[in-house]
């Protein structure tokens, strides 16, 4: 299935904030979108915004072409993974247990997860190197396996679109590489991705499309080559940099 999200005129409600620049972007199925802003920017107001978990200042949020309020979660659920930083692990489950959550918007109500569901969370499982991990509580898990089970969650879901916030937070570099990977299988297969990244040049090598979001609310989108530029990303961060290259792939370092 493919899905497109897209914005018109929505401008996110931090709180505090005056105003900001209305945001009209689409998401199409196969893009690569990375958001990048300093901290308190609003970038996971955005995303949760996006996912329809926060209600916007102005403007729409639309999946498909349908204004997101008006889609039951469900639906929402089969089409839209989301990959946030705060998690709660309030109740005991094992990491088998959790990864079948993402089965949980396909199932008929009352239904028990099915044989193929559960080769589904398995495969996502396995994706993420976490099979010999299966039956452990989620409580014990270290701050990388607890990461790499919200993404394999979110592929056990086969979304359509991820909205994924820093999704290789606390990851070693194999693992940030191999979830990088992934990520770019997807879409490749045509599911749509918007990553919020603070790392620079995983930007510069991974997204197609960026959105550069400024702590007053102002912002800009476009190409991811025409988006991370030193000067503009100088003004982002507030931060000199140092700019390179190497095999053709721009490498960004503060001076
Ligand atoms: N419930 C709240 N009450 C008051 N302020 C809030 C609340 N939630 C968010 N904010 C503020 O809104 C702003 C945007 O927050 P947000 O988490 O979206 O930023 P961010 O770009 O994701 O930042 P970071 O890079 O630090 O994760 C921040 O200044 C934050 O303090």
């Amino acid at each position: 299935m493919m899905s497109v999200l897209e914005t018109r005129e929505l401008i996110i409600d931090v709180p505090g904030r005056v105003a900001g620049r209305a945001l009209s972007l689409r998401i199409e199925p196969g893009q690569r979108w990375g958001i990048l802003g300093p901290n308190g920017a609003g970038k996971t107001t955005l995303l949760h915004t996006l996912a329809g978990l926060r209600a916007p200042r102005s403007g729409q949020v639309l999946l498909d072409g349908e204004p997101l309020s008006q889609w039951r979660r469900r639906q929402v659920a089969q089409r839209l993974a989301v990959v946030f930083q705060e998690r709660q692990d309030g109740f005991p489950a094992t990491v088998l247990e959790t990864a079948l959550i993402g089965r949980h918007p396909f199932l008929p109500p009352w239904r028990m997860e099915t044989a193929a569901d559960l080769e589904r969370a398995r495969d996502a499982l396995r994706q993420l190197d976490l099979s010999h991990l299966e039956p452990r509580l989620v409580s014990t898990l270290s701050g990388g396996e607890r990461q790499r089970l919200a993404l394999a969650t979110a592929l056990a879901q086969q979304p359509a679109l991820w909205l994924a916030d820093e999704p290789t937070n606390h990851l070693d570099l194999h693992h940030q590489v191999a979830v990088m990977r992934l990520l770019e299988r997807q879409s490749q297969q045509g599911v749509g991705l918007c990553l919020c990244l603070h790392d620079l040049n995983l930007a510069a090598r991974w997204c197609d499309r960026v959105l550069l979001l400024y702590p007053d609310g102002e912002l800009c989108h476009g190409p991811a080559d025409a988006m991370l530029i030193p000067e503009a990303l100088e003004k982002l961060y507030r931060q000199r940099l140092m700019v390179t290259e190497i095999n053709g792939t721009r490498l960004f370092l503060p001076e």
